[in-house]
């Protein structure tokens, strides 16, 4: 049992996808697993699992931002025995060739958070998906007809920032979109040894203005959830 996640031992698989929207992680287990269950509501951070294809996979919500997620992540990990975690989360264009509802694969995450210069005394830790779980998500890509996009992302403490052209300096060196969890999922996964992958989907342009609606957000971004249940 976790702290905020009230769950027996062996109610999580081994692989576990995380929207940061726990309605997300409810579409997602009653969509796309059979028979899934609940095992967490502490906080309505709802988490599920069920199978895919007769293998056994858990869908956690992680909340907004890297402290809630690395919370999650410590859990399932260190209390429950998960050994892959997929984030799959939307996020932000940050630049003009990345469209909306494209799908970006986080080869890396940049991040304005304060985190792990805390936990390095200073120093910039770079965190980094894992190199099996991001070649086996292009050929997944590849065989369902996915066109992805690859690189570094930027995990922000800020979902609203002072200024409109604050990510300009991101995307000048060729951070592809913004989001607020990947670089706590590399890093956490990293510190325990198992593997990472953050799948997103694009919900909006910082380029171009234009937005995908909450419905969307929670229920629509299937090709990302079809590349991570690859992976199970
Ligand atoms: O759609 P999710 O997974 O929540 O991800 C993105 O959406 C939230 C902000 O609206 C942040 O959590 C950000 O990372
Ligand atoms: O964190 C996020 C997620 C989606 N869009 C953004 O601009 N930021």
């Amino acid at each position: 049992m976790g702290v905020h996640i009230n769950a027996n031992p062996g109610d999580v698989a081994e692989i576990v996808l995380m929207p940061g929207d726990p309605l997300r992680a409810k579409w997602i287990a009653e969509t796309f697993l059979e028979d899934a269950k609940c095992y967490n509501t502490v906080r309505n951070m709802l988490g599920y699992t069920g199978t895919y294809k007769g293998v056994p996979v858990s869908v956690q919500g992680s909340g907004m931002g890297l402290p809630s997620f690395s919370i999650y992540a410590h859990e399932l990990i260190h209390d429950f025995g998960a050994k892959k975690l997929i984030r799959v989360g939307s996020a932000g264009a940050m630049k003009e060739h990345v469209k909306l509802r494209d799908v970006v694969i986080a080869m890396s995450a940049s991040t304005t958070s304060s985190i792990n210069r805390s936990r390095f005394d200073g120093g910039d830790y770079a965190p980094t998906a894992s190199f099996d779980l991001f070649k086996k998500a292009l050929k997944i890509a590849d065989e369902k007809n996915i066109d992805v996009k690859a690189g570094n992302v930027l995990s922000s403490d800020l979902f609203y920032t002072d200024q409109k052209d604050d990510y300009k300096k991101w995307a000048d060196y060729n951070v592809l979109c913004v989001e607020m969890e990947a670089a706590a999922l590399y890093t956490i996964a990293a510190k325990f040894n198992v593997d990472a992958l953050a799948v997103l989907t694009i919900s909006d342009s910082l380029v171009t203005g234009e937005v995908t609606s909450t419905e969307d957000r929670e229920k629509t971004f299937n090709q990302m959830i079809d590349i991570a249940l690859g992976l199970a």
